[in-house]
């Protein structure tokens, strides 16, 4: 890996602790806060690819394990990581990774509408699949309970995979940062 990607990797982790500086908004009845930190793995995949954009989030990760203050209100550590929240979390580079392989794959047809469906699917779909069983067993609560009180992120999460698609098609325009497949 030379020493533009290790660059990469470290901008996009900070853009994570960045996001992460938006205020702690707490849903009404939800077991999770709304976070701008999607949006960062949204960014990750699809401007970086799958190997360095799931690593830029795993490095964010890795600071929230050791307890770094980088989640929004300045949360961080493993009770973070054990609790309701924990799933998603542990998700991120997931999404990135699906993210990035996806794009990866679809790069030379790459446009917004493709943009949006890889990004929904790895921005807010895998992050749902991991981070909902988890809130529910974390939170003791049913699965169905969990699901229902999530539906509200989907607005926000919309308009956060709307944004980081446009991102995205145009920093493919710009300055791709994604080698075209043979
Ligand atoms: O900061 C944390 O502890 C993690 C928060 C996870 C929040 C999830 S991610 C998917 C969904 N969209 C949001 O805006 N919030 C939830």
């Amino acid at each position: 890996m030379r020493s533009r990607d290790l660059a990469q990797i470290a901008l996009f982790a900070a853009i994570m602790v960045v996001l992460g500086f938006f205020p702690l908004i707490q849903l009404p009845g939800a077991f999770a806060p709304f976070t701008s930190q999607t949006l960062g793995v949204i960014l990750a995949g699809s401007i970086l690819g799958a190997k360095r954009g799931a690593l830029a989030i795993l490095l964010f990760d890795v600071l929230v394990f050791v307890g770094l203050p980088v989640l929004p209100g300045g949360r961080g550590g493993l009770s973070v990581i054990m609790g309701p929240t924990g799933g998603f979390v542990i998700a991120y580079p997931i999404g990135a990774l699906v993210i990035g392989l996806l794009t990866e794959r679809l790069w030379r047809h790459y446009n917004l509408p493709i943009a949006i469906a890889i990004n929904f699917l790895g921005g807010a779909l895998v992050l749902y699949a991991i981070g909902i069983p988890w809130m529910a067993t974390a939170a003791h609560i049913s699965l169905g309970k969990a699901i229902t009180t999530s539906v509200a992120f989907l607005p926000g999460d919309v308009v956060k995979v709307v944004v980081g698609s446009l991102a995205a098609v145009a920093v493919r325009k710009a300055y791709p940062l994604i080698p075209a497949r043979a």
